[in-house]
């Protein structure tokens, strides 16, 4: 009958078991980002994470590029060079700088190839924008649409939580103190308006697709925060079309009418900062274009 076996022996098997599970996991990790069903972002992201996570810790950069689809090893090499990632680095071993550039270049080719889960919808003053969203709303029960905290009024119909979250200053004043915003701007010169964001993480975190219907100013913020979103500005089909729709809803004064048309030109000229163009001709077909947006890689 075999004795016992002595103690670094066994440690030696339950290293080897180890090693052998470990691999397994970052195995598993990389087939799914090669099925598309995690992006690679989102592994990264999960690898920096206070999470216990050892497989996504551990996976080398190298094998997280090489998992997506289009990237080879050549491809990946010339990659990390140009992030200046060392050619053996693990994702957990990263520093802050790496950690940031290939974040963004994630983002960027995420960007490109239209895999984002959030598309942020802007666009001039009475252009559609509400339509549109209101279309998708609808139509796209699977679209998570952001609900912004304004210090507006209610207007007849709106309903707190659905609409709006309708707060006062001193509401709005101590969400921005503690940080609970994506981002958030004054509109029109009146009120504050800004994405809650808790709501946008947790759908992000369970795979889910999230518009936001924002303002300029606040589309450029979540392009700082989050550059994996794909920014959407909204055009008219000619710039009379939008003097009509602005007049045509009637829900301005004259005088505010004028403002907001100037604001408009401003706001056109800024269309070359968007990923994508949509012209708002017909709502179904420009809500269509939008959630085309969202499809997988
Ligand atoms: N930055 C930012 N803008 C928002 C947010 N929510 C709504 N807006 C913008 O605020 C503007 C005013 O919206 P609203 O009060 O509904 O009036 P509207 O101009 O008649 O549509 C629109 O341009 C929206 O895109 C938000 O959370 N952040
Ligand atoms: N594709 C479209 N064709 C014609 N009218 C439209 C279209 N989209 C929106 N409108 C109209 O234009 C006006 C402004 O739309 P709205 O959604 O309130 O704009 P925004 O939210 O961008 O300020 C509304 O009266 C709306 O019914």
């Amino acid at each position: 009958m075999p004795a016992h076996r002595n103690p670094p022996e066994v440690d030696r098997v339950a290293a080897a078991r180890a090693a052998v599970a470990a691999r397994r996991a970052r195995a598993a990790v990389k087939a799914q980002v090669a099925s598309g069903e995690r992006s690679a972002l989102e592994v990264a992201r999960a690898a920096w994470s206070e999470a216990d996570l050892p497989a996504e810790k551990s996976l080398r950069v190298r094998d997280l590029l090489t998992s997506m689809s289009g990237i080879g090893p050549a491809r990946a090499e010339a990659v990390m060079g140009e992030l200046r990632i060392a050619p053996s680095k693990r994702l957990g071993g990263l520093g802050t700088r790496q950690r940031t550039a290939l974040a963004d270049w994630l983002a960027a080719r995420g960007r490109k190839r239209g895999a984002s889960k959030l598309v942020v919808l802007a666009g001039p003053t009475a252009v559609g924008k509400g339509t549109v969203s209101a279309h998708i709303r609808e139509h796209f029960p699977d679209v998570n649409l952001s609900v912004s905290a304004t210090t507006r009024k209610p207007r007849p119909g709106e309903v707190d939580g659905v609409h709006y979250y309708f707060v006062d200053d001193a509401e709005f004043d101590r969400m921005i103190r503690d940080r609970e915003l994506l981002e958030w701007a004054v509109v029109h010169n009146s009120y504050r308006y800004g994405t809650p964001r808790p709501p946008i993480d947790r759908a992000l975190d369970a795979g889910d697709k999230v518009m936001l219907e924002i303002d300029l100013q606040g589309a450029r913020q979540v392009r700082d925060a989050m550059p994996e979103a794909v920014l959407v500005f909204l055009l008219p089909p000619t710039w009379e079309e939008l003097v009509r729709r602005l007049i045509g809803r009637g829900t301005e004064s004259a005088e505010e009418q004028a403002r907001r048309l100037e604001t408009a030109k401003v706001e056109l000229a800024a269309q070359d900062e968007f990923d994508v163009r949509i012209v708002n001709s017909d709502v179904g077909t420009a809500a269509r274009e939008v959630v085309d947006l969202f499809s997988a890689p």
